[in-house]
């Protein structure tokens, strides 16, 4: 398998704070990686910081054998990874379907940006049912669904997704595990980034788990599954 996208030596600055230290990572193409940490250690910082959406920052980025860590998040989005933040970033006012098309790149034909939400739509069920409904108007879950759909329109070859349940109900969680069981069967390459290893392990192929903004374990789904490492570092 290759890479699709490699981190070396990563530290990350707020200012002069030091968030993350040597954090290094890989990303095999149609790979499913998990990041988990207890809250405050430095997960979305690492997404930030791979779209150059952070202070300041030393190491290496490549993707697809470049090095894009000098590159502007604009570039690195243009390049076919699509983000999905914590806090979903939809535009509450907008419908369903206009902020699926907001999120469409522009230069892409009007054809292909049908075709695009007509596959979200096909994904999401319910996403098609809500085309016109207001996405402010829509339950957390729906809300989590609009957010990933807006990242698909893109079609990207690399997805990330920031703690995709925060916040929400468990029985909506249920909801939020079945969009991600859909979204991680075939091709794609996505790095989530949780605290909820559990209901994450099912769906990745590896994962790493980060403290204080250092990676202190990695592997695959069975060897993150031992109870001691979610009593060390992930459980609260
Ligand atoms: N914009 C910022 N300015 C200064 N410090 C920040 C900023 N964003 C995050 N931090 C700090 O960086 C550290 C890591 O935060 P980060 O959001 O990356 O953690 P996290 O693991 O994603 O946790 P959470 O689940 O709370 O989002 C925290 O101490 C946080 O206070």
């Amino acid at each position: 398998m290759s890479d699709l996208l490699t981190v070396e030596d990563l530290n990350a600055f707020y200012g002069s704070s030091q968030i993350l230290f040597d954090v290094s990572i890989d990303v095999g193409d149609n790979e499913v990686i998990g990041i988990f940490g207890r809250n405050g250690m430095g997960k979305t910082t690492l997404l930030d910081s791979l779209v150059n959406r952070i202070d300041r920052k030393t190491g290496r980025v490549t993707y697809r054998g470049e090095d894009i860590s000098e590159w502007s998040t604009h570039e690195i989005i243009r390049e076919q990874i699509a983000y999905v933040p914590e806090d979903r970033e939809i535009y509450p006012a907008l419908t369903v379907r206009e902020n699926l098309e907001l999120a469409t790149p522009s230069g892409v034909s009007d054809d292909v940006r049908e075709e695009r939400i007509q596959n979200v739509f096909s994904q999401f069920e319910r996403l098609g049912e809500r085309e016109k409904q207001r996405g402010g108007t829509l339950s957390g879950g729906e809300q989590q669904m609009l957010a990933i759909g807006r990242g698909l329109v893109s079609d990207p070859d690399l997805l990330l997704l920031d703690e995709p349940t925060e916040g929400l109900a468990p029985a909506i969680i249920d909801d939020v595990v079945e969009i991600l069981e859909s979204l991680v069967t075939g091709d794609r390459t996505v790095l989530i980034v949780e605290q909820n290893i559990k209901r994450m392990l099912p769906l990745i192929d590896r994962g790493y788990i980060i403290q204080t903004g250092e990676i202190v374990e990695e592997g695959d789904s069975e060897y993150l599954s031992d109870e001691e490492i979610h009593e060390r570092y992930l459980t609260v």
